[in-house]
């Protein structure tokens, strides 16, 4: 059982396509946490998918349902949240994030184009050139992304296996070094 955590709620961060979703709920499993995920907490709570939802009420909405997602979530234990790519850009998520350990899935561009090209669900990056909204997304987002507890850095070649229990020895290791 890993008890290292005592409970405290990890919150992913990172670009979309980082994987917050998919490596979220592995890390969920092998903690024995419950596993959230504002983007689909939001899409339940409205019925419509992320990119309904900002075609037809707009991002600001959007962000104030994401807001109020993470602050409903938090007060709980024992979660492994995956939140949404812009969580990051308000000052009041931040004294939510602070709740728990937030952790920074840093994939370079590169790798976040190839598995975000055929996929339409993400409102921000329709249209041309992908590459160049994801450069100018992480640009805007680097240092906010930066604030994060533990930073784990992509590896290429590395299984969804071996990252989920990297990124448990990387928070060990952070909370040893407080
Ligand atoms: N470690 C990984 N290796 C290879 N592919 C991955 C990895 N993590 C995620 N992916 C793939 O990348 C895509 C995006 O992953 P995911 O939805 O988990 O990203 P996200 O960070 O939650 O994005 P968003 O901010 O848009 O919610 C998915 O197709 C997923 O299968
Ligand atoms: O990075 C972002 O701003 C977003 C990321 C996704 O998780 C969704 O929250 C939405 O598509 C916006
Ligand atoms: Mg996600």
């Amino acid at each position: 059982m890993n008890d290292f955590l005592k409970g405290t709620n990890l919150y992913l961060i990172g670009m979309m396509g980082a994987g917050k979703t998919t490596v979220g709920q592995r890390l969920a499993a092998e903690l024995d946490y419950r596993f959230f995920d504002t983007d689909a907490v939001i899409e339940q709570v409205t019925g419509l998918p992320i990119r309904e939802l900002f075609a037809q009420l707009g991002e600001a909405e959007f962000r104030k349902l994401e807001s109020q997602v993470l602050a409903e979530l938090s007060p709980y234990m024992r979660l492994t949240i995956a939140t949404g790519g812009g969580i990051i850009l308000k000052r009041e998520n931040w004294s939510h994030l602070r709740h728990g350990i937030v952790v920074w899935l840093d994939v370079p561009v590169e790798h976040l184009q190839v598995r975000l090209q055929a996929d339409d669900t993400r409102p921000l990056l329709q249209g041309t050139d992908l590459t160049v909204k994801l450069q100018t997304l992480l640009e805007e987002r680097q240092a906010l992304y930066a604030q994060a507890d533990v930073r784990i850095c992509y590896q290429a070649e590395e299984t969804l296996e071996q990252l989920t229990m990297r990124t448990i020895e990387e928070i060990k290791q952070a909370l040893k070094a407080v």
